[in-house]
């Protein structure tokens, strides 16, 4: 896990630095000029060898600032770099580095087609973690223009346009499509670089030590969102007893509608639940037990099987909903957010749980709740609305999380993962490491399980969900195109294999 910041906490940061009187504004903006010049040498060796021509775009503020430093430090390379700036500097230390420049500085509007010709390199410099609204049609159409060209486009912090809050676009006039060729951005990662569409089109990003690392810790005391790097301990398990590991009950639904419980549950079992054991109907006891070796079967009608089966205290994690079908997940959902359990709700226990919220009792607090973006808008209406109307998804799903009182893991391809408390976790698979195969029937149930496995296991509801995530995306990916939801929990131990052993998953 690594912290995101938004805006306002890096500007908190940066304002700790230099209250300390340690480092200067002017240094961070030598530093994270220096640092991008940097990280192009780095990514492209033959342009370490200077020599070549550069269009840098300034804007008015710090982001700006950057630009003329990279400029400046390009052209003592050797570079041939001409600035097209959207005027003069607003801010004191870009207007010092403006003057560092010292040469003459063109209009954003002078940049054309002929201006671009033979350049190798295009640094968009013109807004940051500054940009507060949309973009207007000359600063856009100079993206544009740039990407159009075929110029390798470096955005400094965040690609300008991208909200650094919300990963949404803030522009007026249509907006490029394809990611930057690379961002480098400072000290940590920011919201807009790991939120959708701003993951897809950062590109490949570098974050770069501006020498703020003392003062994150201190300025961030309630930082509370990371993004999630790894499988959090996952694939370690200590010996034991298979109870030791916990027993798992997955709810299944009727007759011929088995196939998304008996995914959950294989999953819950792949995870490292100790024992899982699968309840269709009555029903749908014989079909089901044709499809199943380790996973125990035992069949409930409704909520007097329901409360008997519950009767034996070592199934400590349920899960609702996959195939479930809405009437039986409402009957039954009362029943298991009584009986004291850690609780995955999916599916139709979400649609359910939307008719009805009382059905949740006061079960929140030991729930998982992991909707896709349709589930969400029927449970939370006006946070679906504002999903839609552009607010941060990060923030709608913590706000959906402190309503409802229990984890809510929204699904995409940046999943959020909240609690009530505040916690949030991006899961980041919209970007470099994209699977877009993931997007797959049965995909979901296979997330369920492997949540109910962790429950299972003992995890808080917090970190089940969270990790559950990470290793699903790494499973996915790990398998490759191709992938059928089935895939997923048989790529599993591969991956854990491999975590184990101290690889990359
Ligand atoms: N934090 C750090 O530690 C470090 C930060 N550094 C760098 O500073 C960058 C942040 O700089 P920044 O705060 O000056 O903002 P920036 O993005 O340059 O925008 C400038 C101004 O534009 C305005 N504006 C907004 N939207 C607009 C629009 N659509 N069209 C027109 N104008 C618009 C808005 O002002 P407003 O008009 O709202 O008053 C805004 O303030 C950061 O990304 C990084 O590159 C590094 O140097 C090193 C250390
Ligand atoms: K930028």
């Amino acid at each position: 896990m690594r912290p995101v910041l938004s805006p306002e906490e890096m500007r908190a940061v940066e304002a700790a630095a230099m209250t300390s009187g340690r480092v200067t504004g002017a240094e961070l903006m030598l530093r994270a000029g220096a640092g991008v010049v940097a990280a192009v040498e780095g990514r492209w060796s033959a342009l370490a060898a200077g020599g070549g021509r550069a269009v840098v775009l300034a804007g008015r503020g710090n982001n700006g600032g950057d630009g003329y430093v990279i400029a400046r430090l390009l052209r003592e390379k050797g570079w041939s770099v001409a600035i097209h700036a959207l005027g003069e500097p607003a801010t004191k230390d870009a207007a010092a580095m403006r003057e560092d420049w010292g040469a003459p500085v063109l209009e954003l509007e002078a940049l054309d087609g002929a201006a671009l010709d033979g350049a190798e390199l295009v640094v968009d410099a013109l807004f940051g973690t500054g940009l507060t609204r949309p973009l207007a049609p000359a600063v856009s159409g100079a993206l544009r223009l740039a990407q159009e060209a075929g110029v390798r486009l470096v955005a400094v912090d965040i690609l300008s346009g991208l909200s650094a809050e919300t990963g949404q676009v803030l522009s007026e006039a249509p907006f490029v499509e394809r990611p930057a060729d690379l961002t480098v951005t400072f000290q940590a990662p920011k919201l807009g670089h790991v939120l959708t569409p701003g993951a897809r089109l950062t590109g490949p990003l570098e974050v770069v030590d501006i020498g703020l690392g003392a003062w994150l810790g201190e300025a961030l005391e309630g930082w509370q969102v990371v993004q999630l790097t790894g499988p959090g301990g996952a694939q370690d398990k200590v010996q034991g007893h298979k109870y030791d590991h916990g027993h798992a009950l997955v709810f299944a639904g009727g007759v011929g509608r088995g196939g998304a419980g008996r995914l959950a549950a294989r999953s819950a079992l792949r995870i490292g639940a100790g024992a899982v054991t699968l309840a269709p109907t009555p029903g749908a006891l014989q079909e089901n037990a044709a499809a199943l070796d380790a996973v125990m079967l035992r069949a409930v009608a409704g909520v007097e099987a329901a409360e008997a089966l519950l009767e034996d205290s070592r199934l400590n994690a349920l899960c609702l909903g996959p195939g479930c079908g809405v009437a039986r997940a409402a009957e039954i959902l009362p029943v298991l957010a009584r009986s004291g359990r850690a609780l995955v709700l999916d599916a139709d226990a979400l649609t359910a749980l939307a008719e009805e919220p009382a059905r949740l009792g006061d079960a929140g607090p030991r729930s998982v709740l992991t909707p896709h973006p349709g589930e969400f808008a029927r449970l939370f209406p006006d946070l679906g609305e504002a999903l839609k109307a552009g607010r941060s998804k990060l923030e709608v799903t913590r706000e959906a999380a402190a309503r409802i009182g229990a984890v809510v893991l929204l699904k995409g391809p940046d999943t959020v993962i909240a609690a009530p408390d505040g916690r949030a976790a991006i899961n980041d698979a919209g970007g470099q490491g994209a699977v877009p195969w993931l997007a797959t029937a049965g995909a979901g149930d296979v997330l369920a399980g492997f949540v109910t496995g962790l429950l299972a296991r003992g995890w808080p509801p917090f970190e089940a969900a969270a990790h559950a995530t990470w290793l699903h995306t790494a499973c996915a990916r790990s398998f490759g195109p191709g992938l059928i939801a089935e895939d997923l929990a048989e790529e599993l131990p591969k991956v854990l294999r491999r975590l184990a052993s101290g690889e990359s998953a």
